[in-house]
């Protein structure tokens, strides 16, 4: 069953027609890769997904619900967390308020869900270790931790996230991919875009390739791991 399905959807940014008919499907309880090059429209079609922007035409479909008009806030509500490329953690408050703030239910560190803290502290230990220190102050690495972290902080059904090993060095890639396996084990269902041929490989189940503005090729990662040619005829490079 797929949690999340987009079908012939088009979207424009002002005067540009930057989506010309994506058609993406998010298999539950999968990690779903969104590759392609620079530019092909990966961002645009997760934003489009969290209503940051409108599709023109076609749908996004999420657990059997049309949410192609809904307002982010509603979709957000609708169980679905989505980390931009900057992340969106407040760098003057702390770990702790960063936390916080993102918990809707709690006002404070002690309203949260104790087991469900102790959870993503052994994911990311980064975010016990500097609880109480400025978000500015985190390296990269533990910046996008704390970000996802962010992310989990409630149970939710899907997982947005662009690019999270953008910038980051090979033993704290090895420690995202650690967590995000975890985190599969969970049972929560991702998407996330990579240009980390390496992480997207070791991490997905299923991909989809984007080019100018659509899905061009999607099927099994093990199937697109194996086939060095379409890799090369899509990305430009061999994984
Ligand atoms: N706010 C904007 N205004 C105008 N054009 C935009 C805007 N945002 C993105 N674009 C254009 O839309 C196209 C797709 O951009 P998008 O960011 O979705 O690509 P991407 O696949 O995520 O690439 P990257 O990996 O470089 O972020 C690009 O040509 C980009 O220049």
């Amino acid at each position: 069953m797929n949690l999340l399905e987009l079908s012939g959807v088009h979207t424009h940014i002002g005067a540009y027609h930057i989506l010309h008919g994506v058609d993406l499907a998010v298999p539950k309880g999968q990690l779903t890769m969104l590759l392609g090059r620079n530019g092909a429209g990966k961002t645009t079609t997760l934003r489009t997904v969290m209503g940051l922007w409108h599709a023109s035409q076609g749908s996004v479909r999420f657990a059997d619900k049309d949410i192609t008009q809904m307002q982010t806030p509603q979709i957000a509500g609708l169980g679905i967390a989505y980390v931009p490329e900057n992340m969106g953690i407040f760098a003057d408050l702390t770990v702790k308020e960063n936390m916080v703030l993102a918990a809707r239910s709690a006002k404070n560190a002690s309203q949260m869900d104790d087991a469900r803290l102790k959870w993503i502290f052994k994911l990311f230990p980064a975010v016990e270790k500097f609880w109480n220190h400025p978000a500015g102050k985190l390296s990269g690495g533990q910046k996008q931790m704390l970000a996802v972290a962010r992310a989990i902080v409630e149970p939710r059904e899907l997982l947005i996230i662009d690019e999270p090993s953008k910038g980051l060095a090979p033993a704290i890639i090895n420690n995202m991919i650690d967590a995000f396996d975890e985190l599969k084990r969970s049972g929560v269902t991702i998407l996330l875009v990579e240009q980390n041929i390496n992480f997207a490989q070791r991490l997905g189940d299923t991909v989809a390739v984007m080019d100018n503005g659509r899905v061009v090729h999607s099927g099994s990662m093990a199937a697109f791991s194996a086939d060095a040619q379409l890799q090369q005829s899509l990305l430009g490079l061999a994984l």
